[in-house]
This record gives C-alpha cells, structure tokens and sequence, in this order.
C-alpha cells in the first residue's frame, strides 16, 4: 500500500504525508507523541475517514478487508460468543464451534463464553477484540494500542498469536503503540509519527539505533530509560 501526498484537517491538527509505503505481509509499527496523527492516519487507511487531497493506493487490496481494533474496545451489547461471532455473521459465514472453543481456553475467556461482554474487564474487552478482529482472518490489520493494557502473560499469548498467524497468512498489520518493546518484538519496519507528519520511517533497527532525527532521538533514549527505570 502507497500513501501519497495525504492531507486531512481536523480542527487545527493536519496530517500531511507527502509519501509512506506500508509493504504487504509486513509488521509496521506507528509510533509517536500522544496527537502525533497515528490513529488519524490509520483511520484514513483504514477508509473510516475520508482525506481532504492526496491518495491511498491499495495496489489490489480491498479497504473493506481491512480491520482496525479501536484504542477502547468496542463491545456489542451482548455475549462474549455473539461479540466474538459478529465479524463472521454480517458476512454469513458459519462458525467454526471447535476453533472458537479452543481459542476462548487458550485466552482465559471460555468461563465467560455467555457473560454480558461489557461485564469483562478493561484487559479482557482488549483480548475480546483482538480475538474478534482475527477470527475471520482479515488481510490487513491495524491494532490501535490494543495490547497496551494486558498482563504479561496475555501480551505474551498475542505476540505469539500474532506471530503464528504471520507465519501461516499473508498479512499486513499496522501496531500502534507506545511500548518500544512490543514494538521491537513485532515490527519489521518502524514508522515515526510527529505533528501530522511522518518524520522517519524504516527498518526498526534503523529508526531506532541510528536516526539522526533529533525527535527520534529524544523519544527513543526516553522510551529505554522508561524501560530501565521499570527494572
Ligand atoms: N475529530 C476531530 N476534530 C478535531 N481534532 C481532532 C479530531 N480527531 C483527532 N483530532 C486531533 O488530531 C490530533 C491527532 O490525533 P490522533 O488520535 O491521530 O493522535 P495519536 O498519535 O494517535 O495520539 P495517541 O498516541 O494519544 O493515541 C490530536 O491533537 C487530536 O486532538
């Protein structure tokens, strides 16, 4: 996918991406300052908003086929199996009961199969809609800090799946988040988000060990101090 000469004003905030490539079957990481325009940006890949000029070239992609879980879960005010089912209803396709099954055990949430989905915790409505979002095994994902909010050992569970389904499925994702190392784990190439503006983007060990972008810079040794604080 091509983005060129992309524009979209949002009250006083514009994004402005003369060029971006986001290469198919990849993991592309969006980072940058809270405003920097990574959610706009994927909502406008996304077809969710529309761009004032510019163009998104999907090279032979469908934007319908493209999914994107929002940064607060959205959950159907129903079951955790009707949440879970509803990509493959509005698309009539019968439900794999045994997949479901084994996929609900793996992530903690088989208990509560027939639970009122808005009775789950914040962590559990995230894992709900990764989970929702993947089932029907979409070609272009874009994960909007939907993994910033579980535990270590849920975060571990997803970077596997997400892994796995890599390995086994030709798709583009799209990671935003402001986790270096889930970053580091997942994305093959980094996109660097500041102001509406693009201001680096490559492989991840480029942007992160030898960009010369003072913005990148700051943010990168504050984000590795953040992590050696934690420890
Ligand atoms: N509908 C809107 N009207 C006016 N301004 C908006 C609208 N939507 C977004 N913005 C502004 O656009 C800017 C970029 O927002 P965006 O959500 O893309 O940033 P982000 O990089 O994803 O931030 P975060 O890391 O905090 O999620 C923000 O300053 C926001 O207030």
């Amino acid at each position: 996918m091509r983005i060129i000469n992309l524009k979209k004003k949002l009250g006083k905030f514009t994004i402005d991406i003369p060029y971006l490539e986001l290469e198919s079957g990849c993991i592309h990481g969006f980072i940058g300052e809270n405003g920097s325009g990574k959610t706009t940006t994927a909502k406008l890949i996304a077809d969710i908003l529309k761009p004032d000029a510019g163009e998104i070239l999907y090279d032979g992609l469908d934007s319908r086929s493209i999914t994107m879980t929002a940064q607060k879960p959205y959950m159907l005010h129903t079951s955790v199996y009707e949440n879970i089912i509803y990509p493959l209803k509005i698309r009539n396709i019968k439900p794999n009961e045994i997949e479901i099954d084994t996929m609900l055990k793996k992530y903690d949430l088989y208990e509560k199969k027939k639970q009122y989905a808005r009775s789950l915790s914040s962590g559990e409505q995230q894992k709900l809609s990764l989970l929702r979002t993947l089932i029907f095994k979409p070609e272009f994902v874009i994960i909007d800090e939907t993994l910033s909010n579980l535990s270590a050992e849920s975060l571990e569970l997803f970077e596997n799946l997400i892994l796995e389904i890599q390995k086994a499925c030709c798709i583009t994702w799209v990671l935003i988040s402001h986790q270096p190392h889930i970053i580091n784990e997942l994305c093959d190439t980094v996109h660097f988000f500041a102001n509406g503006r693009l201001i680096e983007s490559g492989k991840k060990e480029q942007v992160f060990l030898y960009s010369q972008n003072p913005i990148v810079k700051t943010y990168v040794q504050r984000q590795v101090f953040g992590l050696l604080k934690e420890r």
